[in-house]
């Protein structure tokens, strides 16, 4: 089973920082890999850092054809979530997504600017966490963490050099020396 997130969009300047998030979050959430409809050397360079130094195997991919890539993902046993203020209430639709999630993979969509109608026609779940406009890394982070239920938080990265040790009053970091 794996989880994809597609983010549609980036403005340049203006989304460096916050798609970056939209990779961490996905990364650190539980997702195996994120998908750019636009090149950014910067946020690429970025995110491969910080699998380099914290391990996993989390998959960066930039692609032209989103519309196709949908279509394919979904003929390749996937469901795909489009997160919108404008849909279903999580809290109402996310038992049937689970269900329908068993043995499937899913790929999660994301704006930045305003999303193509393609985008919500394409999609199996138009999926909101809350009808209140807000922000792709809250939503994605949201709707990460309610399908996995919090399990992934607690997930170890392989080949990590960089590792912390939970604590709630020390700061506790092995770092493994490059050889
Ligand atoms: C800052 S919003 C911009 C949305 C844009 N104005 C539009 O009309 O499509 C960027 C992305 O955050 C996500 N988002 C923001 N609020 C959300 C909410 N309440 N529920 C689900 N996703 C949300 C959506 O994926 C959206 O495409």
């Amino acid at each position: 089973m794996r989880v994809e997130v597609l983010r549609l969009g980036h403005r340049g300047e203006r989304d460096k920082r916050i798609s970056t998030h939209v990779a961490l979050t996905a990364r650190a959430l539980g997702a195996d890999k994120i998908i750019f409809t636009v090149e950014d050397e910067h946020v690429e360079e970025s995110v491969k850092k910080i699998v380099e130094n914290w391990g996993g195997n989390f998959k960066f991919e930039v692609i032209k054809k989103w519309k196709e890539y949908i279509k394919n993902f979904k003929e390749n046993n996937g469901i795909v979530v489009h997160l919108t203020m404008y849909g279903a209430n999580v809290n109402e639709i996310m038992d049937e997504i689970k269900k329908e999630f068993e043995g499937k993979n899913i790929l999660v969509i994301v704006g930045a600017e305003k999303v193509p109608k393609e985008a919500y026609e394409l999609a199996d779940y138009n999926v909101s966490i809350g009808n209140q406009p807000h922000s792709e890394v809250a939503a994605l982070a949201i709707f990460l963490d309610r399908l996995f239920e919090g399990k992934t938080l607690y997930r170890k990265f392989e080949n990590a050099k960089i590792r912390i040790i939970p604590s709630n009053d020390k700061k506790q970091v092995i770092i493994k020396k490059d050889k």
